[in-house]
């Protein structure tokens, strides 16, 4: 329950009515004169020991204008001081449907990619934090990290045991004890029905990393070094139009943007060009190098072998130009190391009308066919959008950006645009890459 920026709760051990938080930047924070621990004697001169949480919204409800509290102060507070904690969200986050937060009017929205400045950590569950881009706001419940692993494995166990799909309703009003198999910890002071269905079902996306537990991931700001470019990488479904973009990078500017040339174990073809189309190695060379962590990426495909080798790209960024890389997006989260600090930019396709004419008029060639001797059938297209919409689920928090590859001149544009914006604007990126 949120009274004037400040929550309430009955203490378990005395049962007495005690202010559970104070909401940073709002009403009781401001005034300085409520702090945790505080027990409320009275609310507008009716006294309330022995009445619930309830009993007080009543009182509130039916009392208007000027609201007065009588609080016996706890011992030893402290003066409430802001944490500097930036992080990403991963995920989506609606108070209104949780049924677990202990209070929806404290809580905060936040979609998946937000950056949120976390003022407190102090609950181990339930986490105060306001929107970086909006400071100006009291601060809102959040799930704490903990909190939020503890439901999502919930929920993939709930998935694996039950894939019927059930959900039930609930309120949240007051402390009350954990019901059974809720993901909270025994401790909690929240309560609720089982937690209601995600929308993925995982065993249907085989690649899917299971280690992976997305909630937050600290960020600071990563300013740009004079002269050191941060390598750009290109992610997106086969045929989607990364190579067409790069190559309209290079024709801009063929000694700033550059692409370094991959290896491969696959036997060169006519008219190719060791060096050119690829470094063409043996199998046994490629797998002691990768053995000795020569490659920054690699991969198999129709049993070859392919790879970007970290010198190569070191060379590039030695020189002074941008490294321009379009892996296979399995390999995103092997290149997001603090030594190659890479920009990622998802090219998406846009929806189905659009994407078949656009291809259609500038009779785009399939990447699908060995022969590059045919466009595109519905077929792969609708592949390309599923493809699409499967690397967003899986790794769109990991994006800097996302272009959508309608108008080729127009994702050229943004393209630009951003790749700029990752040369010289200090952008959000994980801590650990910072310090
Ligand atoms: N916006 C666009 N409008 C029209 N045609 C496009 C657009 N983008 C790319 N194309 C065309 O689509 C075809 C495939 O593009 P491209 O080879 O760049 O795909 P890709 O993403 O690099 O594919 P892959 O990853 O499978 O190698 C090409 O013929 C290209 O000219």
């Amino acid at each position: 329950m949120i009274l004037n920026g400040a929550t309430i709760k009955t203490d378990e051990e005395t049962g007495k009515i005690i202010i559970a938080r104070i909401m940073h930047g709002g009403a009781a924070d401001r005034s300085g004169l409520i702090h945790v621990g505080d027990e409320v004697i009275e609310v507008n001169n009716i006294n309330v020991e022995g009445k619930t949480p309830a009993d007080v919204l009543t009182i509130l409800q039916n009392s208007g204008g000027i609201i007065t509290f009588k609080l016996v102060p706890t011992d030893g507070k402290m003066g409430q001081r802001e944490s500097k904690v930036r992080v990403k969200a991963y995920f989506d986050y609606d108070p209104d449907n949780d049924p677990y937060i202990p209070c929806k009017e404290a809580g905060l929205a936040f979609n998946r990619g937000d950056i949120l400045h976390i003022v407190s950590q102090d609950d181990a569950y339930w986490w105060q934090a306001r929107k970086e881009v909006d400071k100006t706001t009291r601060a809102g419940l959040i799930p704490s990290r903990a909190l939020q692993e503890r439901r999502i494995i919930h929920e993939r166990n709930q998935i694996s045991k039950d894939t019927s799909g059930s959900e039930s309703k609930s309120s949240c009003t007051s402390i009350c004890s954990t019901p059974p198999g809720s993901p909270y910890p025994s401790n909690s002071s929240c309560r609720g029905p089982k937690t209601k269905k995600i929308m993925y079902d995982l065993a249907e996306n085989d690649d899917f990393d299971r280690e992976l537990i997305p909630t937050y991931e600290e960020v600071a700001k990563l300013f740009p070094r004079p002269g050191v470019y941060r390598p750009i990488v290109l992610i997106g479904a086969p045929g989607v139009g990364r190579n067409e973009l790069i190559r309209l990078l290079s024709t801009k500017d063929s000694e700033k943007y550059i692409s370094p040339v991959p290896y491969t174990t696959r036997p060169m073809r006519q008219g190719e060009v060791s060096g050119r189309e690829y470094i063409f190695v043996s199998r046994e060379k490629m797998e002691a190098d990768i053995a000795s962590g020569k490659f920054i990426e690699h991969g198999e495909f129709k049993g070859q072998l392919y790879g970007t080798s970290a010198d190569s790209v070191k060379n590039i960024m030695n020189v002074g130009g941008v490294c321009i890389l379009n892996p296979h997006y399995q390999a995103i989260k092997a290149l997001r190391t603090p030594q190659l600090k890479p920009y990622i930019i998802h090219i998406k396709p846009p929806a189905f009308q659009e994407l078949k004419m656009s291809r259609l008029t500038s009779k785009a060639i399939s990447t699908h066919d060995e022969t590059r001797s045919r466009g595109f059938t519905d077929d792969e297209f609708n592949e390309m959008i599923k493809s699409a919409d499967r690397i967003e689920f899986l790794y769109g928090h990991f994006f800097d950006d996302t272009i959508i590859n309608d108008d080729l001149d127009a994702a050229f544009d943004k393209l630009e645009k951003s790749v700029t914006r990752a040369e010289n604007e200090s952008i959000w990126a994980p801590a650990y890459w910072v310090q």
